[in-house]
């Protein structure tokens, strides 16, 4: 189905006259409400930047001239208008399309996004390529917004654009919020930008003076005070200016008419300059403009009421963790919280309302969070940095050179482990296990069930100095709503036995447990006696539970959520070869390539470690131990190693 706001390039807007402008921008508007109402999605930040997508796409040159949409969750209109409208009703689905920007998707989508902060690094990167080409009229420009202007990147690209003198534009497209309310003195140097009242008085009686035709005696003098008064103001007073990238605005980013005019200006001049414009999340829907931290992305709602359908109610990891905390650091004053902008991702604005002084929202800044977290972890503070697996990745040296290598106390709570769902390979957290294995003396969990995570939690905080220790968990609901109360310690790098078998053992880490134990149970009902253990540890690995298996059973099954190139799975196969051990290991997971867009339940099937992959695995595997076992040999040697039992 056609709908008014779809284009297959953007040339026809080109020809438009303002009025008609105007009319693309509501219908995209009521697009995106349609869309994002029926099938969930992000939301706010496109709805916020319908008529900066519009304007863009109107002055500049697309797809020869480049747009980086900085994060791409706001790209939806800028997808409308290029070709990928027939297809949206696929955005996020398996085998649809993206909901970010991606190369391989459109010449459009200048630069794949999904991980803030990478769009000034990127644009610089195109100019200065656009110039050692001789290509001098190519444009390139970064969309990027104050959440994403927080994060050291985008920092490190200024001064390095202001430096290089190349040739483009940063949008600063300020809405005074991240996917919560944005934090951090940037934030408040912006607003002091917007409504600065000395800079902005002056600037507009300068203007009123200036008469457009009267370009000779006192206008042309007002002309050059203003240029001194920039210049001395600015220059000093501004921080990008100080940078030597020009800046302008800040500008209303829903005034089609005066942002189509400066960009065309903007458009002549060279070298790097940023144009601040100032615009609102959400616009055009008003539960988003009026809540609008819960409408960054959403499932699917009414769009008459603003009213959520289909939520499930189950308990999450998250609540869990979110909860645990707070009860935890009610009675451990050492407990403190950081979360580079993700607190309510990360279940943890309610510590922040009501432990505001213990919970720290460091903007979108993964690798100051895990220092900064070090910091704290010197003066014996047990800081919980929770960060999402795809997002810690930013902050892999800072974990090796400033809490490992050091041996902080540092908890690394690790949210959105293993695929995360319709976000997709930008987001998966499908590294971490094996990025976080290979570091000397860290220790890493992963809880099976939502008590386990209590209990971890409960564990690193009870007393002895643990050194860094990871604790990761999916972004999903655990096994039931009711848990029992109190906590329990659990001994560091020990597994547990799930169910005892003879034919085959899996191993398992983490929820995907829950999968092993379903399988199990219908494994039974075909005469096949599987044992299902918990490893629970990444690192250590419970050496007694695995010379126990290894010595008992003739096959292993290792399934995780995450890559198996690195993984548990790998671990355990390093484990059986250094000890000589002759066993067949099957190792589930994530194969070598970037994990697809799709639900959770889609990708665990696809990448076949689901219920029924295990089952199917499980079966063949058996044939096979039969087909070529002689007949006394069914028995394998017995085990003597002395599991724990829990
Ligand atoms: C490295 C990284 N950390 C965290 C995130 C999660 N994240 C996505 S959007 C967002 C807020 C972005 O705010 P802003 O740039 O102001 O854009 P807005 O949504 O306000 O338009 C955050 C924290 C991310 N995508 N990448
Ligand atoms: C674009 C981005 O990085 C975030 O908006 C992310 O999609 C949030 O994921 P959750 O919805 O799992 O918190
Ligand atoms: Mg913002």
């Amino acid at each position: 189905m056609t709908d008014p706001c779809f284009m297959d390039t953007p040339d026809d807007l080109r020809r438009y006259t303002l009025s008609e402008l105007t009319g693309l921008c509501s219908a995209l508007r009521t697009y995106l409400i349609d869309h994002v109402s029926a099938h969930g999605g992000h939301f706010s930040s496109s709805l916020g930047v319908v008529e900066l997508t519009v304007a863009l796409h109107y002055v500049f040159d697309t797809p020869e001239d480049k747009i980086v949409w900085d994060v791409g969750h706001q790209a939806y209109a800028h997808k409308l208008l290029t070709g990928r409208g027939p297809l949206f009703h696929t955005n996020r689905l398996l085998d649809g399309i993206s909901g970010f920007p991606c190369r391989s998707e459109s010449d459009f989508d200048a630069f794949g996004t999904g991980h803030s902060s990478t769009s000034l690094s990127a644009v610089l990167g195109m100019a200065c390529a656009a110039r050692l080409q001789g290509n001098n009229t190519r444009k390139h420009i970064a969309v990027i917004g104050d959440g994403a202007m927080t994060a050291g990147q985008a920092f490190e690209a200024l001064n390095n654009a202001g430096y290089e003198n190349a040739d483009m534009l940063v949008i600063l497209n300020d809405n005074n919020m991240s996917i919560d309310a944005n934090t951090g003195a940037l934030q408040h140097y912006l607003s002091e930008l917007t409504t600065g009242k000395q800079y902005n008085n002056l600037k507009s009686r300068i203007k009123k003076m200036l008469s457009p035709d009267d370009a000779t005696g006192p206008a042309v003098m007002l002309y050059k005070l203003e240029k001194i008064l920039k210049g001395g103001l600015l220059r000093y007073s501004n921080l990008f200016e100080a940078l030597s990238i020009r800046y302008f605005g800040p500008i209303d980013g829903h005034d089609l008419k005066k942002l189509t005019r400066i960009l065309e200006k903007l458009k002549h001049i060279p070298g790097p300059k940023l144009l601040h414009c100032v615009t609102e999340k959400g616009r055009g829907f008003a539960p988003a403009m009026e809540h609008k931290a819960q409408w960054h992305a959403t499932s699917a709602f009414d769009k008459h009421t603003g009213i959520r359908t289909g939520t499930g109610n189950a308990t999450t990891f998250q609540e869990v963790f979110g909860n645990t905390l707070i009860e935890l650091a009610g009675n451990n004053p050492r407990i403190v919280a950081i979360s580079p902008a993700m607190l309510s991702g990360s279940a943890l604005s309610r510590m922040k309302r009501e432990m505001p002084d213990r919970v720290f929202d460091t903007g979108i800044t993964e690798q100051h969070a895990v220092t900064f977290a070090a910091g704290l972890a010197t003066d014996g503070l047990l800081p919980f940095c929770t960060i999402y697996s795809t997002f810690l990745q930013r902050a892999y040296d800072q974990v090796i050179h400033d809490v490992a290598l050091q041996q902080l106390d540092v908890v690394f709570c690790i949210d959105r482990a293993g695929v995360v769902g319709p976000d997709g390979p930008t987001h998966h957290g499908a590294f971490d296990i094996a990025y976080l294995r290979c570091i000397p003396g860290i220790t890493g969990a992963a809880p099976m069930d939502l008590e386990d995570l209590r209990n971890l939690l409960f564990t690193v905080q009870a007393g002895k100095s643990m050194g860094p220790f990871a604790i990761r968990y999916p972004k999903a609901a655990g096994n039931g709503n009711t848990l029992p109360p109190g906590f329990r310690e659990l001994e560091c790098g020990k597994g547990r036995r799930i169910r005892s078998g003879k034919d085959i053992a899996i191993l398992s880490l983490g929820a995907v447990g829950q999968y092993v134990q379903e399988a199990c149970a219908v494994l039974e009902k075909e005469h096949l006696d599987i044992a299902h253990y918990d490893l629970r540890f990444f690192k250590p690995l419970d050496d007694v539970l695995l010379h126990g298996v290894s010595r008992q059973f003739s096959t292993l099954v290792t399934i995780e959520d995450g890559c198996i190139n690195g993984g548990v799975g790998s671990a355990v196969l390093e484990f059986i070869a250094e000890h000589g051990y002759q066993v067949r290991v099957k190792r589930l997971g994530l194969p070598d390539t970037f994990a697809t867009q799709g639900t959770q339940q889609q990708l665990h099937a696809l990448y076949g470690y689901d219920q029924q992959a295990i089952i199917t695995l499980v079966r063949s595997l058996a044939n096979d131990i039969h087909r070529h076992k002689p007949a006394d040999e069914h028995q394998a040697p017995g085990f003597t190693g002395n599991i724990t039992l829990v």
